[in-house]
């Protein structure tokens, strides 16, 4: 039986008794998330990695069918920027041998010239390599994916695209693949959420839904989305 992550409840409630979000669903192979700013997509990559904040009422409750540890979850953060610590070479942030260090920096289009640098001497688009390069240097079964693609510029933002699409189908690895931007995962995951104020408010595979969306809101999601790339073009 292949590995599969069941999120059987997040919900995620203010001390008021406001609701933030409240949500269930499976991850079996590759999952996206869709929704709005404000929707509930950081704060359930926070449950995941246990680090909600106290202030919040939470219930958490996540099997798998596989023994999942901690260390085994990664995650590509949205702002390559903060991600790394800014004093510490490269190199030396890695989690692997020199060998396998060069052997997955060639993997995201990067050369071992990066190693010896500091993260303040290199671009966002180089930065977010060198943050997934270092993800992956690690044993994964869980990768989680928090819109790595929004704080670069358009021309990284397609080629970091490209490259996730890529490193996610050689990879054997369970997805989970936050974003506001529908188009970073056409191609990349199979199933698709649509949340909208931490509620599910569509989900299915993801061809289905983007060719016969059932929800209005999915339909306007889709819509501006698209429009919003033919009006950059
Ligand atoms: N610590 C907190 N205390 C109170 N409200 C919070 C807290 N963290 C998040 N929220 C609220 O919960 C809702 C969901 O926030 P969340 O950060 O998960 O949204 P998001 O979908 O990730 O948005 P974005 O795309 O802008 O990052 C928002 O209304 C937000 O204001």
């Amino acid at each position: 039986m292949s590995n599969s992550v069941k999120i059987e409840k997040i919900k995620i409630d203010l001390k008021n008794g406001n609701n933030l979000v409240d949500i269930n669903f499976n991850i079996d192979t590759s999952t996206a998330i869709i929704g709005e700013s404000g929707s509930g997509k950081s704060l359930t990559l926070k449950a995941l990695l246990d680090l909600l904040p106290k202030e919040l009422d939470k219930v958490v409750n996540i099997s798998s069918n596989f023994n999942l540890k901690k260390d085994q979850v990664g995650i590509i953060p949205q702002n390559p920027f903060t991600s790394l610590s800014p004093m510490t070479k490269i190199k030396d942030q890695f989690f692997c041998k020199k060998e396998k260090k060069k052997e997955i920096l060639n993997k995201v289009g990067l050369n071992s010239w990066v190693l010896n640098r500091f993260p303040t001497q290199l671009s966002g688009g180089q930065l977010q390599r060198v943050i997934i390069a270092i993800t992956l240097s690690k044993d994964l079964k869980l990768l989680l994916l928090d819109e790595p693609t929004t704080a670069l510029d358009e021309i990284n933002k397609n080629n970091i695209t490209k490259l996730i699409k890529n490193l996610v189908n050689e990879l054997n690895i369970l997805i989970l693949y936050v974003t506001h931007d529908i188009e970073s995962i056409i191609d990349v995951c199979e199933n698709i959420i649509i949340i909208k104020k931490g509620k599910i408010i569509e989900e299915g595979k993801t061809k289905d839904i983007l060719n016969n969306p059932k929800n209005d809101y999915t339909k306007i999601l889709i819509e501006s989305n698209f429009k919003n790339r033919k009006f950059r073009e």
